[in-house]
């Protein structure tokens, strides 16, 4: 039994994977399927397992590298059933992610600092939620949190985390629409380090223009970040919609050539979501998910955590 199947035999951390996995595990069904029902291993079937991967999100470019994997795999191990390639697709999916060194989730949190994460991502794709749910967990371990608007673009959206720093039970800080989110920011830190919060969450307006706008525009708000608190961002986190599929990789590249990203927020993967983009995202950009959004509700975020995911993802495999 290969290393990652031995997962199958405990039970998951975090049931909340079960529920929000629900629709992306359909993909992997059909993987598990195509393998029972084929009689041989050859060229039909590289290219029917290549077909169901890319269209569980996984990506062109990952998923050649992993069937070329499984081929050198199979021939190792001298397979001849289709059946036996289950037993360690789920190894080589894990390899992927893994890359032979411990992926750290957790965000960076320094007790006793005024710790800063700053969220980007285009419009919609759940930073305001993701911040309302995350300022609650922070506001449950006792945390003082500020929630900053320094999305001024729509006053809309100033709303929008208003309302969610009222379900948390934060604090909020914001201007009028259109001032400077540099200006925003900068106002906000000198409060949070004056009256000695704990925890500054700042949302942006995720305006994809073009990427030298884009640049200009995080580089003025790290500089502005750094002015007063010289350690900069604990964390930059780039959210993005798990339902995009291809259109959030393209977000991952830009970001993060436009900017320093710490981590990878990936939200909505209750819905349609293919769950394959986490893969995609980890093997060509190199950058760790942290969290992932598995519903609107406020508790509805919890941190990455590639067993718990690959469990139920591949649950029908073993
Ligand atoms: N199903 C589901 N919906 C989510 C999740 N996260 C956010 N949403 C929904 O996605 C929609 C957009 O979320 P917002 O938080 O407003 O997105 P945003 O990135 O702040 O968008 P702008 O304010 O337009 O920049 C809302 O209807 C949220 O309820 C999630 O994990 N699962």
């Amino acid at each position: 039994m290969g290393f990652f199947a031995r997962l199958f035999k405990k039970k998951p951390k975090n049931d909340k994977y079960q529920m929000g996995l629900h629709k992306s595990k359909q993909s992997f069904d059909n993987l598990k399927k195509l393998l029972d029902e084929s009689h041989d291993i050859n060229d039909d079937l590289f290219d029917a397992i290549e077909d169901l991967l890319i269209s569980a999100d996984i990506g062109v470019e990952t998923v050649l590298h992993f069937t070329n994997e499984l081929r050198k795999e199979v021939e190792h191990q001298k397979f001849s059933q289709p059946s036996e390639i289950s037993s360690i697709i789920v190894d080589k999916l894990f390899e992927i992610y893994l890359k032979d060194e411990f992926v750290d989730t957790t965000l960076k949190y320094v007790e006793g600092d005024v710790n800063v994460y700053l969220f980007v991502g285009v419009n919609g794709v759940g930073k305001t939620t993701t911040i309302g749910k995350l300022a609650k967990q922070y506001k449950d371990q006792g945390k003082k949190v500020l929630m900053v608007a320094g999305d001024t673009f729509r006053a809309g959206a100033i709303e929008q985390l208003r309302e969610w720093s009222l379900r948390a039970k934060v604090d909020f800080f914001s201007k009028e629409a259109q001032t400077d989110p540099s200006s925003v920011i900068f106002e906000a830190l000198n409060k949070a380090k004056n009256e000695n919060y704990d925890l500054v969450l700042i949302d942006t307006a995720g305006r994809l223009q073009n990427k030298i706008n884009l640049m200009n525009e995080l580089s003025k708000m790290k500089r502005v970040i750094e002015k007063v608190i010289p350690e900069g961002a604990n964390e930059t986190l780039l959210v993005i919609d798990a339902t995009t599929g291809q259109n959030g990789m393209n977000q991952a590249q830009v970001f993060n050539e436009a900017t320093d990203l710490s981590g990878i927020v990936l939200t909505k993967l209750d819905g349609t979501a293919k769950g394959g983009i986490v893969l995609a995202i980890r093997h060509l950009y190199n950058l760790p998910i942290k969290y992932v959004g598995l519903g609107e509700k406020i508790d509805d975020l919890v941190p990455f955590d590639i067993e718990d995911y690959i469990y139920n993802l591949f649950k029908g495999f073993f």
